[in-house]
């Protein structure tokens, strides 16, 4: 077990043993034996409980960690900690910030072979997909650093020489809650802009994935924030609900689903708090025939079996014009079925097992609802047992391409969240717009077409947050990501987040003589 609990800098040991257990790190091998909560600079044990949880390694359903669920002492003093924490780190330039933010990506990104290992031993993504989900976390901390940098207020000049200024403030002790499909970069996206605005954090991910953000955690400290800034407790709805109800909590931002989502915000308005919620979707992707038909396919796959399908952006609604729904199609089900399905830390493997069965089993469940509804399956939509004996208790099913599917059919309308793509076909522009919309989400969209005013025009006209021309899931840190309607409100990544994790103060200075009423 290669995960320590220390904080002190990188030892040199250290520097030459990691190579070494990274490589020892294979499946059904890692079991995690220290403590997951995290506070004051360290991994600690909560002082109380509100139950205890398993984690599993989705690869062999082995279990990987036992763990207390934080109760509420332990969620008070994780918040307490936080706020003396941030009584320091609020003081901070923002270049001071910047520095440190900056060498905590600089590890991520150092470290980033070791954090994907144990994120996929936990989610069960592949080993080649979670090396993207680091990138994307360290160069989140990377922008954000850069802002922080640079955030100033404004000056205003007022009659008679007076004036007013802005400042942008900090709002205090945040809390992240996070869903397990993304746990690291969860964790970043939320904890990034956070910090860079001067704020403290406490972070809940999700019980099914406890493990990375633990890693998170070492990485600020050894990069140089105060101890107790970035704190981790565990838990599920329970703990959730003692961080929500917290009077020393300035702000709640979840990613997560619908209904949790509407009792965070139920919880949160209690206490007139802020919120950012990341929510479910289900996505359109309108593939027109004057699209680049190899693109166009791998739009598709890509909007549909990333994670196993576990994402909520993904564009699982196909819309395909009827010229060329054959040929696509075709195109589709070809690359679906090179897919390589099994052990998610060898190099080739591009599909790995569900997040636990009872998952598996709802998504399995959603296939044979839809060809009880007339869907046809394509290919895929089943179990599947891996050769390797060590992966048999795995979570694996094939992904699923639909076809013959009718917008009222449960398939169209459900958050399915796995591997399961349903192709509609369309004939015009305005048809497709209609029914692309007629959704109570409002995630993200996609268009491919080669037409340039068609595809401006198409997605003026999307009721989403994040649109995709000619690609689809790419997840760059520079831009805005978020949702409309159900999907949310809020958005993480961006110039824009600054706004969610920060207040501004407005000081109006009088230069002459109170001109009085009196
Ligand atoms: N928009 C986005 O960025 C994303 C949205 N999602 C959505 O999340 C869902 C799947 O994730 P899950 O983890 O199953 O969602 P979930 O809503 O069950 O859980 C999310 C988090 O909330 C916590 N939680 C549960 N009940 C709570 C309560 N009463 N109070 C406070 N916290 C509570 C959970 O422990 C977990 O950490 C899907 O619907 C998916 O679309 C997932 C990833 C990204
Ligand atoms: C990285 N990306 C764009 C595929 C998904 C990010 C949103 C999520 O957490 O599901």
């Amino acid at each position: 077990m290669f995960l320590r609990a220390g904080t002190a800098g990188l030892s040199p040991l250290r520097h030459t043993l990691r190579p070494v257990l990274v490589a020892a790190m294979s499946t059904g091998t890692f079991i995690v034996s220290q403590p997951l909560n995290y506070r004051s600079g360290a991994r600690l044990d909560p002082v109380d409980a509100s139950g205890t949880e398993k984690a599993l390694e989705p690869a062999t359903g082995r279990v990987i960690a036992t763990f207390t669920c934080s109760g509420e002492e332990e969620v008070n003093l994780a918040i307490q900690d936080a706020k003396a924490a941030f009584k320091i780190w609020s003081q901070k330039s923002g270049m001071e910030r910047c520095r440190i933010l900056l060498e905590a990506a600089r590890i991520i990104r150092d470290r980033k072979d070791e954090i994907a290992t144990v994120e996929t031993i936990n989610n069960g993504k592949s080993i080649f997909e979670a090396r993207w989900d680091i990138d994307t976390s360290w160069q989140c901390l990377e922008y954000y650093a850069g802002l922080a940098g640079s955030m100033a207020g404004e000056h205003i000049q007022l009659p008679g020489g007076s004036f007013g200024y802005t400042r942008r403030e900090p709002l205090g002790v945040c809390v992240g809650i996070g869903a397990w499909n993304y746990p690291f970069q969860i964790a970043c996206w939320k904890s990034a802009p956070a910090l860079a605005c001067g704020n403290a954090m406490v972070f809940k991910p999700s019980t099914f994935t406890p493990v990375s953000t633990l890693l998170l955690a070492e990485i600020y400290t050894e990069a140089g924030v105060p101890p107790g800034l970035f704190n981790v407790v565990q838990g599920g709805a329970a703990t959730g609900q003692f961080l929500c109800q917290h009077r020393d909590v300035a702000k709640v931002s979840f990613t997560g689903s619908v209904p949790t989502g509407s009792k965070i915000m139920e919880m949160s308005a209690k206490g007139i708090k802020p919120v950012t919620l990341e929510l479910g979707g289900k996505s359109p992707l309108i593939i027109f025939s004057d699209c680049d038909m190899k693109n166009a396919v791998k739009g598709a796959l890509m909007a549909n079996f990333l994670t196993q399908g576990e994402v909520c952006c993904n564009g699982t609604r196909v819309f395909v014009q009827k010229e060329i729904l054959d040929q696509f199609s075709e195109e589709v089900v070809k690359q679906t079925q090179r897919i390589k399905i099994g052990d998610p830390l060898l190099e080739d493997t591009r599909m790995g097992p569900l997040i636990n069965r009872p998952h598996l089993e709802r998504v399995l469940g959603f296939v044979k609802v839809a060809k009880e509804q007339g869907a046809k399956v394509l290919c895929g939509g089943d179990l599947y047992v891996p050769e390797d004996p060590k992966l048999k208790d795995g979570y694996y099913m094939r992904p699923c391409v639909l076809t013959n599917c009718r917008d009222d059919m449960t398939c169209v309308k459900e958050e399915i969240f796995g591997p399961v793509m349903s192709i509609l076909s369309f004939d015009t522009e305005a048809e497709v717009l209609e029914r692309a919309n007629d959704t109570t989400f409002g995630l993200a969209a996609g268009v491919f077409t080669r037409d340039i005013q068609r595809a401006h025009r198409v997605v003026a006209a999307l009721q989403a947050g994040m649109c995709f021309i000619n690609n689809y899931n790419v997840s760059p840190v520079e831009l805005p990501f978020g949702g409309y309607k159900k999907s949310g409100f809020g958005r993480e990544n961006g110039r824009v987040t600054i706004e969610y994790y920060s207040q501004l103060k407005t000081v109006c200075v009088e230069m002459g003589d109170v001109e009085s009423a009196f």
